[in-house]
């Protein structure tokens, strides 16, 4: 969460307080590729397009507040983490991001497997036809029915992530009559440089078995005992939104140490090994994310020099990102609705969504950008905060950010990387309607999401 003292170049009015944020870019009108979908372009009547359409376009025909996701940009990433994998590796996408009917197809298509944690993701990911072996089921308490509904589903995996669901899992899956495939999530005490309440692998929180203290052992020889269960690896999710590849070294090295150690103890040596998912995106410019490519490369060396030291057989790895694959490939696009400076302190832009459509702000003092997306403007800086229309002081968008001075009512702006944890995470408070998902590819764009209506939140509302 870098952020410069103070801005540089030219500013709004006198209207520039002390304060920690970026400088303006130099050009407000550029569009920096780090931060935007694929196909996102500023056409010569200075409109932004997606997928070759205007935004302008896209707001009259859907509405606003609204997401749009770039297709092309979303089948290119799984395309880039499948080929940086390759055959010896499995990709699963964390549908916690995002998911959807349509999203589910395009992991099918392009090669890629699916964590789920929870029973509305597992039905969503069987209603679009996910093969059910190529499914990872995890959770840190998942309900004695939704181990039944995805063991009997036929799931390729469940990640257990305590003792009682250790026992659990195998009583239902012997009562089916099944040997479930399982995998134990070991919490391997690595302080990941993240938001506290996005990091998982330090040993105070609620995910996982601790190596420390022999806990993983321990719960390596009670699923090993057990009928019901075929124990494949080892599982370490260290956090999230993390560009440091060290945390994943680390992980990487203790999960191959407790491999050994089991097969010192038991003599068997597991055949895989998931490093989880949680490296990081760029929300602004200062942000460097590392590529898909470089991480595999960086994973495997770690888990191949670690298993030869031990004298083990490399294991199969497994992935599973979520945020770095589908937050680039949308933004939100919102209409202004009022203009208010407040003399010595900031801009407030107020847009027609807010923190129901994302909590990322509020939640996690996350960083966002922003743009005059529906024209271009040669006004100075000025400095903004981009806030919804809720109840709620803290109902921010973008923190702090340059928007051009001459922004007016009824100008669209757009906040991007709002692919992963926006529309899943997304509320009703106030009785929001839930934004719609809209996919956006060569020139044409369709709604895999519809906005809910008034009449979705009074079905639900029976008294
Ligand atoms: C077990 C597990 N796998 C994968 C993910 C996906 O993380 P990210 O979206 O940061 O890649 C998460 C969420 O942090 C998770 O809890
Ligand atoms: N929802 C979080 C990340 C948690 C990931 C799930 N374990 C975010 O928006 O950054």
């Amino acid at each position: 969460m870098s952020r410069s003292a103070h801005p540089a170049g030219p500013r709004h009015a006198d209207v520039v307080p002390e304060g920690h944020y970026t400088a303006p870019a130099a050009d407000l009108n550029s569009l920096d590729p780090k931060v935007w979908a694929q196909t996102v372009t500023r056409n010569t009547d200075g409109v932004v397009t997606v997928g070759g359409i205007e935004v302008t376009r896209l707001a009259e025909e859907f509405g606003t507040p609204a997401y749009f996701l770039d297709e092309a940009d979303f089948r290119a990433r799984c395309h880039a983490w499948r080929g940086a994998f390759g055959s010896d590796a499995d990709v699963f996408y964390a549908g916690k991001a995002f998911l959807s009917r349509a999203v589910v197809r395009w992991l099918h298509e392009e090669g890629l497997n699916l964590d789920v944690c929870s029973g509305g993701e597992l039905a969503t990911a069987l209603a679009a036809g996910m093969p059910a072996d190529r499914i990872a089921f995890h959770g840190n308490n998942k309900t004695e029915e939704e181990i039944e509904r995805a063991i009997a589903a036929g799931v390729g995996r469940i990640v257990l992530d305590s003792f009682q669901e250790i026992v659990r899992v195998a009583h239902i899956a012997e009562r089916l009559g099944i040997r479930q495939r399982v995998q134990i999530r070991v919490t391997v005490g690595v302080e990941a440089h993240t938001h506290e309440f996005i990091a998982t692998a330090h040993e105070d929180q609620k995910f996982g078995i601790a190596l420390a203290g022999g806990q993983a052992a321990e719960a390596v020889r009670r699923a090993l005992r057990l009928d019901g269960l075929e124990l494949i690896g080892v599982h370490s999710h260290i956090g999230s939104q993390i560009f440091d590849m060290a945390g994943f070294e680390v992980s990487a090295r203790r999960v191959v140490q407790l491999l050994a150690e089991i097969r010192d103890e038991h003599g068997v040596e597991l055949p895989e090994i998931d490093l989880g998912g949680g490296l990081g995106i760029a929300y602004t410019s200062e942000d460097d994310p590392r590529e898909p490519h470089e991480i595999a490369k960086a994973l495997g060396e770690i888990v191949t020099r670690e298993c030869e030291a031990a004298n083990l057989r490399t294991p199969r790895i497994s992935v599973e990102p979520g945020r770095a694959i589908v937050g680039p490939t949308a933004f939100t696009l919102y209409e202004v609705g009022t203009v208010k400076p407040l003399e010595g302190l900031r801009t407030y832009v107020s847009v027609d969504g807010g923190m129901s459509d994302n909590i990322r702000t509020a939640l996690y003092d996350a960083e966002y950008s922003v743009a005059l997306v529906s024209r271009e403007s040669d006004a100075e800086p000025m400095l903004v905060r981009v806030v919804g229309k809720h109840c709620e002081s803290g109902d921010i968008v973008v923190k702090d950010a340059f928007l051009p001075a001459d922004l007016a009512p009824g100008d669209l702006i757009a906040v991007p990387a709002t692919g992963a944890y926006c529309r899943s995470m997304a509320s009703n408070y106030n009785h929001a309607l839930r934004p719609p998902v809209v996919a956006v590819r060569d020139g044409g764009a369709r709604v895999i999401v519809r906005r809910e209506t008034e009449e979705d939140l009074l079905r639900l509302d029976v008294g």
